[in-house]
């Protein structure tokens, strides 16, 4: 690209950017809200989404258009000790502590360091880490207080627990990733038990009930608001391999009417248990939800499932639900939704000069590909790759919503040629 190219892709980005900044600054100075927000809550207006979206797609591009090539990799090369940064603090439950202190004053490392057991001098260079990138201020030379983004986690103790998860085994099945894609037999397999993770771990999958509640509300708190719920008024909604039923919880609050029943294995079933008679004991006392199977319900729901599984594995899950189904019922699939650079004719296009699936705005679907690449030969799908797979299922991708949060919802019905 020559350097004309670069300073009108420069400017077109700054004009992108001020147009939306401008948005979302007009959506703040008219809010009366000043509460620091809980993880995933309040939804912002489609508008204010749309906008947020674009000024980090554009501060993405920025930092590629501006920063010097050799930097920019070192810094992606390195980025996962940001990342064990995180998963320390969330570990040490340093947001919790900081809770207790003055926002202004802050905590001295030497008093974090001794509710937490870890060394002052090595937790300020942690923190130190975090505060750079906006997580955690440095209020003054060795205090640290919470910030906008640390208290949502002070406040929310499921989502330390969403974090944790990528922090233990899916880090260190990650790490196993690179072999595994250069060994010759292994970089072909498909089965869920030739992985990173088998590598890494030696081990089946382990059940994170709390972990998902947590990622469900930072990630697909969307789903409860972008899609037409309330239409579906009594139904029943299966919450296929719902684990402790994170979605069900959250939907169960929001739409009185609707019933549910919650499938898993029985393990997780016992769990899922103790987490509704603390959560929401009500709807279980009046049968609002099971924790059971059940044929031919309205809506068969699947959070964070078919992605766990490579293709023939969704299309026997899929097919069991297809026989499952009544002839109206429908899957609704909330996952992610993969778009590529190049765009999808199913999916909205970022605005010029972005690259059209907003770019770094969506790219933790394409770190979380990577996660499930590593754990069980699992995927994100982009609407083309799903819809392949409901087809050999008997059924069709219908519609996509999507949401305001990084997990869409798809809608799935049964193909009248099947
Ligand atoms: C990634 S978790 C998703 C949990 C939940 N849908 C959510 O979003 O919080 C996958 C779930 O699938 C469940 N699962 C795995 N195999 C299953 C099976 N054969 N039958 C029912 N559930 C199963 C697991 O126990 C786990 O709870």
């Amino acid at each position: 690209m020559s350097n004309a190219e670069r300073a009108q892709q420069l400017r077109d980005l700054l004009r992108l950017l001020n147009d939306s900044a401008e948005v979302i600054i007009k959506d703040w100075e008219g809010s009366e809200q000043t509460a620091p927000v809980e993880s995933g809550a309040p939804l912002p207006t489609p508008e204010v989404y749309e906008a947020t979206r674009i000024v980090t797609g554009a501060c993405g591009m920025f930092l590629d258009l501006v920063q010097e090539p050799g930097s920019r990799l070192t810094e992606i090369a390195c980025v996962y000790f940001l990342s064990r940064a995180l998963h320390v603090a969330a570990q040490a439950r340093v947001a919790e502590i900081l809770a207790d202190a003055d926002p202004t004053e802050g905590m001295s490392a030497a008093l974090i360091s001794e509710k937490t057991g870890i060394n002052d001098q090595k937790l300020t260079r942690v923190l130190r880490t975090l505060s750079s990138v906006h997580v955690f201020k440095e209020v003054r030379n060795g205090y640290f207080a919470n910030n906008r983004t640390s208290d949502a986690l002070a406040r929310d103790h499921y989502l330390s627990d969403w974090l944790l998860l990528h922090g233990l085994e899916y880090y260190t099945a990650a790490d196993q990733l690179l072999p595994l894609l250069f060994d010759k037999v292994k970089t072909n397999a498909t089965s869920d038990r030739i992985t990173a993770w088998q590598d890494a771990m030696g081990a089946g999958l382990r059940n994170w009930t709390r972990g998902m509640i947590g990622g469900g509300r930072a990630i697909a708190s969307g789903i409860h608001s972008d899609y037409p719920w309330e239409a579906l008024g009594s139904s029943t909604i299966v919450d296929v391999g719902g684990g402790a039923g994170g979605t069900s919880l959250d939907l169960a609050g929001r739409f009185p009417n609707l019933r549910f029943v919650v499938e898993d294995l029985p393990s997780t079933i016992q769990q899922a248990q103790a987490v509704w008679t603390r959560e929401y004991p009500e709807a279980l006392q009046r049968g609002r939800v099971k924790l059971q199977p059940i044929k031919g319900a309205e809506v068969y729901f699947m959070r964070a499932i078919l992605h766990d599984w490579p293709d023939d594995q969704c299309v026997t899950i899929l097919s069991h639900l297809r026989a499952a189904m009544g002839p109206d019922s429908i899957i609704l699939v909330a996952d992610q939704v993969v778009n590529t650079t190049v765009g999808s004719p199913l999916l909205k296009a970022a605005p010029p000069p972005l690259p059209l699936n907003y770019g770094i705005a969506r790219y933790f679907g394409n770190m979380h590909d990577l996660t499930m690449m590593a754990i069980n030969n699992g995927m994100e799908r982009t609407p083309e790759m799903s819809d392949t797979i409901a087809k050999r299922a008997g059924l069709k991708v219908t519609k996509i919503w999507e949401c305001r949060s990084i997990i869409y919802t798809a809608e799935l019905r049964v193909r009248e040629d099947s």
